[in-house]
């Protein structure tokens, strides 16, 4: 059971925010929504949770709309962090999760797994003001993950957090999703797209410009990246048929290669000329592909 959004536009007056936004995310997968600034992420989202209603297409989880009625099983982080900053953490949970149809009992148990997981077991007495900023995200992390959701949708989750705690949070994502969780979240940041999903989409001023599984993305856009360091000079390379660019430098050349094909082609080349130090076929990344699609870089 997926979550479909078809020819999905929003229109705030005679501004189109969303135009015409086709996804497909399968149940138990991890969605990555790339875009810059008022791309229309957060517009998205909202629509999907039913927060806001779109103007044209239609949106389904699980065969329904999402709604009240299936609260309970979705999770948001939303952009806007929002808890209350005079509350205890422990009674800020209970108050949520009771929302979300859980007992108080059930929210204790699990607020304490995820604390000791933060390694911030002690900040469940501690009212919400009295946490760093990173620290309420997590805390508000926590909230939209303690009943278990099937569905969880995080807006830019990342953001704001120093490295070591971005590394805990992802590692806290993927497990969710190893255990089955279908998992949406907006980054401004390629590379964390890159690192944990396995369906990707990015908007540029409401358009969908790269969109589908990130393997394909990458297959599709076809050309790839060689590098060669080797003890003998490599300039011949370039002749090699397939082969679109080389640039030399110091005992290597980096070449962008057409198909992943020509690779073979270039490794036959390189025997019984002398020593190889390193051959390596690499992806594009998804910042070339959008480069690439939209001519202009993405930040
Ligand atoms: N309620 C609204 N009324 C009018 N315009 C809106 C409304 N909500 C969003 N917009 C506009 O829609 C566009 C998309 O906004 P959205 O918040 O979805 O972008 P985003 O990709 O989440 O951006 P950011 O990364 O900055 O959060 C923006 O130009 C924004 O100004």
């Amino acid at each position: 059971m997926t979550l479909e959004l078809r020819n999905v536009t929003k229109k705030f007056g005679a501004f189109t925010a969303v135009n015409d936004i086709s996804l497909t995310i399968p149940k138990g997968e991890m969605f990555g929504m790339l875009g810059a600034n008022g791309a229309g992420k957060t517009t998205t989202f909202r629509m999907i949770l039913g927060l806001i209603d779109q103007t044209d297409g239609k949106i389904s989880w699980k065969g329904n709309k999402i709604g009240y009625q299936s609260s309970h099983l979705v999770g948001y982080l939303p952009e806007e962090r929002g808890l209350y900053p005079k509350m205890k953490v422990s009674d800020q949970l209970v108050y949520l999760g009771r929302l979300r149809g859980m007992k108080k009992g059930q929210v204790l148990i699990e607020l304490k797994k995820w604390l000791d997981r933060f390694n911030i077991p002690d900040y469940i007495d501690k009212k919400i003001d009295e946490l760093s900023k990173g620290n309420q995200q997590k805390i508000q992390f926590i909230a939209s993950v303690i009943h278990q959701p099937e569905l969880l949708i995080l807006d830019e989750p990342f953001s704001g957090l120093d490295p070591v705690n971005v590394e805990q949070l992802k590692k806290a994502v993927l497990d969710l999703k190893n255990e089955g969780t279908t998992i949406v979240f907006s980054s401004h940041r390629m590379e964390h797209v890159e690192e944990l999903c396995e369906y990707l989409c990015i908007l540029q001023k409401g358009e969908p410009v790269v969109n589908g599984p990130l393997k394909e993305v990458k297959r599709s856009y076809g050309k790839k990246k060689v590098t060669v360091e080797a003890e003998f000079e490599l300039s011949y390379l370039q002749d090699i048929e397939g082969v679109t660019s080389c640039t030399l430098y110091s005992g290597g050349a980096r070449l962008v290669i057409t198909r992943e094909e020509v690779a073979d082609d270039v490794f036959k080349a390189l025997s019984g000329r002398g020593s190889v130090r390193k051959f390596v076929l690499e992806e594009p990344s998804l910042n070339d592909i959008f480069i690439e699609k939209v001519g202009a870089s993405y930040e």
